[in-house]
């Protein structure tokens, strides 16, 4: 008699690990890696980050973002080196240099990528290797206002169909190809809409940062149905910062409190208006954009881009990252 094969226990199958393209450390787990890091921070570079004007916990740069400028610096000197193999593969055919490396941000509104952004920046630019690191927004690439209104899509500002996503995917192009001067338009948050007859000019950095909300979103296939290059392929690596909905949205809120403190009183503020009314109703209009378009956009868009990213930064509600995902090789 054939004996039946033994069913596995489901406590074996809930045991058995998931298989991950990632390796999971924990904020402890990274921030050990400091001790690895060479160039510590000196003081007279502590003040250089507090003037950026933002928020920054020096621990958390220590722990977090130091690390990863390491690990960054590690990942343009292996780039440099693959190049360098595939130019002696292609010969004549190949002679790449000069190709800067590009650096994805991606993530909700308020998640805080332009500081992550900016701080990396920061950081970077401090290895001798790599002076030169640029940061783009991809806010430049909006439609501009008459032309969002013409297509119906003013309540859906930062959804993928609200950029010229083939002008921005040329801009990245053009920089990764070595070009000497490549331009691109300039967004204004004080006048919501894109500044007339304003450039960004970039030349030739060492780093690229490209920050934005879909900078990890997959091209749209063409009209013969065929696959198209995206901005992500021409990315060597890519962040893609966390954080629970709720938290995301308490941040968004703060800022637009801040924010009305602040800019919004500057006369040629497209916000100006919640100046003049009561808090409360100046809130309402933000929790009522939280709910009708930032956070859809992160459910139905960004979010899902999340596990394409090289690593992903889980942050808690203040803010410091709990835990990091980091692209096994
Ligand atoms: N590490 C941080 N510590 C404290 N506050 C932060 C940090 N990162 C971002 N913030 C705050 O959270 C809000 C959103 O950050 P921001 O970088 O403007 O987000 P995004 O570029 O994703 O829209 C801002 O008010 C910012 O000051
Ligand atoms: C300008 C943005 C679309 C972000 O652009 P990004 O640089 O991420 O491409 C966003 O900050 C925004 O203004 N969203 C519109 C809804 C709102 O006012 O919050």
């Amino acid at each position: 008699m054939i004996s039946p094969v033994p069913s596995i226990p489901r406590s074996a199958h809930r045991q058995r690990p998931e298989a991950t393209p990632y390796v999971d450390l924990t904020r402890p787990e990274w921030s050990a890696l400091r001790d690895k890091t060479p160039l510590p921070l000196t003081a007279e570079e502590v003040e250089k980050l507090r003037g950026l004007g933002d928020v920054i916990d020096l621990d958390e740069v220590r722990d977090i973002y130091l690390p990863l400028s390491r690990l960054l610096n590690l990942y343009v000197g292996a780039t440099d080196g693959l190049r360098g193999a595939l130019n002696t593969f292609l010969g004549e055919q190949g002679s790449q240099s000069g190709t800067p490396f590009v650096i994805g941000v991606a993530g909700s509104v308020a998640v805080g990528k332009s500081t992550v952004a900016r701080l990396l920046q920061a950081l970077l630019s401090r290895w001798p290797e790599h002076p030169r690191v640029e940061l783009v927004t991809t806010d430049g690439f909006l439609l501009p206002t008459r032309e969002l209104e013409a297509r119906g899509l003013m309540s859906r500002k930062g959804f993928p169909e609200s950029y010229d996503r083939r002008a921005l995917t040329r801009f990245v192009a053009d920089i990764k190809a070595g070009k000497a001067e490549v331009t691109a338009p300039v967004y204004s948050h004080l006048i919501y809409d894109i500044v007339p007859d304003q450039r960004l000019v970039v030349r030739r950095p060492d780093i690229l940062i490209v920050e934005g909300l879909n900078v990890l979103q997959p091209a749209l296939p063409g009209k013969d149905g065929r696959t198209r290059v995206g901005l992500a392929d021409y990315f060597d690596f890519s962040v893609y910062v966390d954080a629970r909905t709720e938290d995301i949205e308490r941040w968004y809120l703060n800022r637009f409190r801040k924010l009305r403190a602040t800019a919004f009183q500057n006369p040629s503020s497209y916000f100006r208006k919640y100046t003049q009314v009561s808090e409360e109703e100046a809130l309402d209009y933000a929790r009522t954009t939280w709910r009708t378009i930032n956070k859809p956009n992160l459910v139905e868009n960004v979010a899902p881009t999340r596990g394409r990213a090289t690593l992903v930064l889980r942050k808690g509600p203040d803010h410091k990252v709990q835990r990091l995902s980091l692209r096994k090789l």
